[in-house]
């Protein structure tokens, strides 16, 4: 239907699951069967079309889909007329240089060298913008076994752990090449979409339940200043006063990962019933 928002999520590959599970937070229907190409999602008005992440950016740079998730790094290297909307905070992974004895190796020592990927686009415009003449190898995944199989002297590749070029005796030399994630894209220069905003919206109110918590606490009113300095929130916390003479009871959006340590720190100021809850959506 026309007036349906179309979306792209990878199909498959490191970043199908993490996309789906934060869909599925954002309210959206989860497909059932991990080979369905499409998933109709009536309550939503929305349908998304299960593709390979390496072509999300060809669908939506046509503008056959108004949004897509995919990786930084795909969307980069297709060269596909899309621009990033919204970091989403998973699939992060660099992209980097690597070869036998790396360590001791520059950049610049690519000149007149055979460089083995799976991004040719992308690399290609960085040895462009550089001005090294290297010879891109375009291959299509396994990059690491290039060099031992000789048709390439040195890697550019995707480094989340490291595990995969260790293991293939490769050391990462250089500045890294890109820092990527799985980003939300939209057709360069799209008009404001309201149906795509509602999609960012319940996307950024995912992240925000992910990264903080709600904390509350009680505290004598000599300590309030103190404690609200440790827990500013997002617009200001809610103070309410206390049936308890001289307390004060106060609520805070908090980090998720300074949760603990402000707990402490009200502690010793002599806040007591300190509660953190999950916040399970949000929209700010
Ligand atoms: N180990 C990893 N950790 C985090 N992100 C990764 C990792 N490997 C790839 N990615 C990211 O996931 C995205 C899709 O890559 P993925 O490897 O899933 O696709 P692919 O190589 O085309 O498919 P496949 O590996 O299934 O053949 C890219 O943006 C990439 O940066
Ligand atoms: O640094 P690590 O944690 O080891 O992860 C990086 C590896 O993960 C991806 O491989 P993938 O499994 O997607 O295979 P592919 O090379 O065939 O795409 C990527 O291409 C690297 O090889
Ligand atoms: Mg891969």
């Amino acid at each position: 239907m026309a007036d349906q928002l179309r979306i792209a999520v990878p199909n498959k590959g490191q970043l199908s699951e993490p996309a789906s599970a934060m869909l599925s937070e954002a309210g959206y229907r989860k497909r059932k069967d991990s080979r369905d190409l499409v998933l109709v999602d009536p309550d939503n008005q929305t349908e998304f079309f299960f593709l390979r992440p390496r072509d999300i950016a060809v669908y939506v740079g046509e503008g056959i889909l108004q949004a897509g998730i995919t990786g930084r790094d795909m969307l980069l290297d297709s060269g596909a007329a899309v621009e990033e909307i919204l970091p989403l905070g998973f699939g992060g992974s660099t992209f980097r240089f690597a070869a036998p004895g790396g360590r001791t190796m520059t950049v610049e020592d690519l000149q007149g060298k055979r460089v083995a990927t799976s991004f040719a686009g992308l690399l290609s415009s960085y040895f462009a913008e550089r001005g090294i003449d290297a010879r891109v190898i375009p291959l299509d995944g396994a990059v690491e076994s290039s060099i031992q199989l000789g048709v390439a002297d040195a890697v550019a590749d995707v480094v989340s752990t490291g595990t995969t070029l260790r293991n293939a005796g490769l050391e990462i030399f250089g500045d890294p090449i890109l820092e990527s994630e799985a980003v939300v894209i939209r057709q360069q220069g799209a008009e404001e979409d309201t149906k795509v905003e509602g999609l960012l919206r319940r996307l950024r109110g995912v992240l925000v339940a992910r990264d903080y918590v709600m904390m509350d606490y009680d505290v004598e009113a000599e300590r309030l200043e103190e404690a609200v300095a440790l827990t500013p929130g997002m617009e200001g916390p809610t103070v309410s006063p206390l049936r308890r003479e001289g307390w004060s009871a106060v609520r805070a959006m908090v980090p998720r990962r300074s949760a603990q340590q402000i707990m402490d720190d009200l502690w010793a100021l002599g806040a007591r019933a300190i509660l953190v809850t999950d916040i399970y959506a949000c929209r700010l």
